[in-house]
C-alpha cells in the first residue's frame, strides 16, 4: 500500500493525491470526507496532538515524517486550541492502541470527532523527498469506503485547490472576543498553573496563538489580556498594557489586510516593548518596512539549530513556518538577533532604536525543547526595565 500508484490496492479506504497527480493509498484515520490544502511535512518526534492543533496549520494537511504516531494517544491538556485548523494528516503506520499513563482517548477516535481527515500506511519518507525536491504543493487526503473514489476528480480538485501564498487565514482563526488568561505551564505531578501575583500587563493580538505561548507569558508574571487581530492600536493601548505580544499564526503575513500591519507600525512608534513569534515576527518585520517570501523548503519540526548572535549560543527549537523575513530587506535600526544553522534563514531581529524583537521559532516549544524559554525572560526584563526607566 505504499507504493504511489494509480490502482488502489483492495482494502484502500484512503488516497492521498497530489497536484502533481502523484497518487498514494493508504487505510483512512479520523473522520471520512476529503481534506485539501498545501501539503506539509513535519519531522518532530513527540507532540502530534500539540502540532494537530497549532492554529499556524490552517490550511495545510500535514504529513508526519516520524513513523509511529498516535501511541500515546490523545488527552484535554495537551491542546494549542479548542477547535484544530489543520486539514488532515499522513502518518505512515497505523496507529497501536495507546500506552500512555495521560491518555483520555485514541488518536482516531479523537481526530473523527474534530472533522480531522488522515491516512496511513503512506511512504511519508517518499512524500517528503517529494516536498522538498519539488517544493510546496497543494493535496487532498479521500477516506471513503473502499473502492469508490473518484481518482480524477481528486487530481482535479488539488490541481485547482489556492496557493496557501496570498492567502490571508489569520483572521479565520483569531478569537471572536477578548479574553483574560492567567493559566501558567504545565508541570508533572501538578498540572497547569495560574498567575496569581502579576508584574506587569500585556496585551497578546492573537493571529492564531497558540496556548502554551499566553501561559509562557503569564507564567514569567504577565496579567495578560488577548485581544482579537482584528483590534486596533487604539483599542490595544486602552488596556495600558506595559507590553506588546504578536502571536504566531497561519498564511501569507504579506495577506493579511489593513487590521494587522499598519496597527503594528502605531504600536512600535509608542515605544511600548514588543515581542513577536512566528507570523508576529513576520509582521513586525513587515511594519519596519521589511519584505517576506515563500521558502522552496518551510521549517517544520523541533529540532532545528538556530544560533543566538548576541550571545553566540546555539539553542535547539521547535518550528513551523513557510514564509520567511528577508534578511536584506530589514531597514537599518534592525539588528539581525538569530539565524538558521540549517539555511541560514532569518530567525530573528531587534530594532536598535526601540524595545522591540521578534523570533521565527517557537520559543513555547509544545512539542519541543525549552531552550529558548530565556526569550519570555527577556522580554520580562524589558518590560521591567521600561517601567523602572519611565
Ligand atoms: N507558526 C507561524 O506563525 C507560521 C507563520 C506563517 N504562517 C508561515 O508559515 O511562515
Amino acid at each position: 500500500m505504499q507504493e504511489a500508484s494509480n490502482s488502489p490496492a483492495l482494502a484502500a479506504t484512503a488516497a492521498l493525491v497530489l497536484a502533481d497527480g502523484t497518487v498514494f493509498w493508504g487505510l483512512g484515520v479520523g473522520a471520512r470526507g476529503i481534506a485539501e490544502g498545501e501539503l506539509c511535512f513535519n519531522t518532530s518526534i513527540t507532540g502530534y496532538q500539540e502540532i494537530l492543533t497549532d492554529p499556524s496549520y490552517a490550511g495545510q494537511i500535514i504529513t508526519f515524517t516520524f513513523p509511529h504516531i498516535g501511541n500515546v494517544g490523545t488527552n484535554d491538556e495537551d491542546l494549542e486550541t479548542t477547535t484544530p485548523a489543520a486539514r488532515g494528516f499522513v502518518l505512515k503506520a497505523l496507529p497501536t492502541e495507546p500506552s500512555n499513563f495521560r491518555s483520555t482517548r485514541r488518536l482516531q477516535d479523537w481526530t473523527a470527532a474534530h472533522g480531522l481527515i488522515g491516512i496511513a500506511g503512506v511512504d511519508t519518507r517518499r512524500v517528503t523527498r517529494l516536498l522538498r525536491d519539488k517544493g510546496p504543493q497543494n493535496a487532498v487526503i479521500w477516506h471513503g469506503e473502499a473502492g469508490s473514489a473518484d481518482l480524477d476528480a481528486l487530481k482535479a480538485q488539488a490541481k485547482a485547490a489556492p496557493s496557501l501564498e496570498g492567502l490571508d487565514l489569520a483572521i479565520t482563526v483569531t478569537c471572536a472576543q477578548t479574553y483574560a488568561w492567567d493559566e501558567t505551564p504545565w508541570e508533572l505531578g501538578q498540572g497547569f498553573g495560574r498567575q496569581e501575583s502579576p508584574r506587569f500587563k500585556v496585551v497578546a493580538v492573537d493571529y492564531g496563538a497558540k496556548r502554551n505561548i499566553l501561559r509562557c507569558l503569564a507564567g514569567t508574571g504577565a496579567e495578560v489580556v488577548v485581544v482579537p487581530a482584528t483590534a486596533t492600536a487604539d483599542e490595544i493601548l486602552a488596556h495600558e498594557p506595559d507590553g506588546i505580544f504578536l502571536s504566531n499564526g497561519p498564511g501569507d503575513p504579506a495577506a493579511t489586510g489593513e487590521y494587522a500591519v499598519p496597527q503594528i507600525r502605531r504600536l512600535i512608534e509608542t515605544g511600548k516593548p514588543t515581542f513577536g513569534i512566528c507570523l508576529g515576527h513576520q509582521l513586525l518585520a513587515l511594519a519596519v518596512g521589511a519584505s517576506t517570501e515563500k521558502m522552496d523548503r518551510g521549517h517544520r519540526g523541533a529540532n532545528q539549530p538556530v544560533k543566538d548572535l548576541t550571545t553566540g549560543k546555539v539553542e535547539i527549537t521547535s518550528q513551523n513556518h513557510g514564509f520567511r523575513v528577508v534578511a536584506s530587506s530589514l531597514p537599518a535600526n534592525a539588528e539581525v538577533t538569530h539565524v538558521s544553522l540549517f539555511d541560514d534563514t532569518l530567525e530573528g531581529f531587534r530594532l536598535t532604536d526601540r524595545p522591540v524583537f521578534a523570533v521565527q521559532y517557537h520559543p513555547e516549544a509544545s512539542p519541543g525543547p525549552k531552550d529558548s524559554h530565556y526569550l519570555f525572560d527577556r522580554f520580562a526584563r524589558l518590560i521591567e526595565k521600561t517601567k523602572t526607566d519611565a
